[in-house]
């Protein structure tokens, strides 16, 4: 019974060639490559998907709700707004911060001491409380997908929490992940997802392009 989840980051999007925060009201979703990106994934993951079928499972933003849709459409798989879920968002910044600059939200909300359980900026999540929120998604999707493959959509964030949710590795790490747009990150295990001890993952790439 093996569990299979793929982790990806949307597609080039234009918040990033904005430099804006891109929380819920600014996020315009992707570029027009960030588009083919997100189609040229879908066509690689509905080959390697071929015969065992998936799920696909996105953050509520819309540059990764679009690149789901995009491959969901390739792979001829289910995707809708039930399939939306909060939990596997980026930052939760302050709704007053959505759409200014990167600079400006920087400059604007400045959180002396931020650290690993207090946040960076004012309003912001810390990252504990994005690693807590992003990995119980994840546990709640392997638990209900356990022996399937799960296709999980969203951030950098989202696919760096890979590593504390079945890697379980703790919440500070002393290096850095790079993570590409439409890039494939997967874990696997032929254990149980949901039994105690928790099973061993294992990551069989990261980041690939
Ligand atoms: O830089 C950002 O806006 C956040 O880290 C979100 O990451 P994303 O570009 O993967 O959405």
């Amino acid at each position: 019974m093996r569990t299979r989840f793929l982790f990806v980051r949307h597609g080039d999007s234009l918040h990033k060639q904005e430099g804006v925060t891109g929380g819920p009201r600014s996020c315009r979703g992707l570029t027009v490559a960030g588009r083919e990106q997100a189609r040229r994934l879908g066509r690689r993951l509905a080959a390697e998907i071929a015969g065992t079928g998936a799920s696909v499972y996105s953050s509520v933003l819309p540059r990764a709700v679009e690149t789901a849709a995009a491959i969901s459409a390739v792979c001829g798989l289910p995707f809708s707004r039930d399939s939306q879920d909060c939990g596997l968002c980026t930052w939760h910044i302050p709704p007053e911060a959505d759409g200014l600059s990167n600079e400006e939200f920087l400059r604007r909300f400045p959180a002396e001491g931020g650290g690993v359980h207090r946040p960076f900026q004012v309003g912001n999540e810390s990252w504990a409380e994005l690693v807590t929120r992003v990995s119980r998604t994840v546990a709640d999707l392997a638990h209900r997908h356990r022996g399937e493959t799960v296709i999980v959509v969203g951030h950098a964030e989202t696919v760096e929490v890979s590593f504390n949710a079945l890697g379980l590795l703790p919440a500070y790490r002393s290096f850095d992940l790079e993570v590409s747009p439409a890039s494939v990150t997967e874990w696997v295990t032929d254990e149980d997802p949901g039994q105690w001890p928790p099973p061993r993952w294992t990551l069989t790439r990261f980041n690939e392009t």
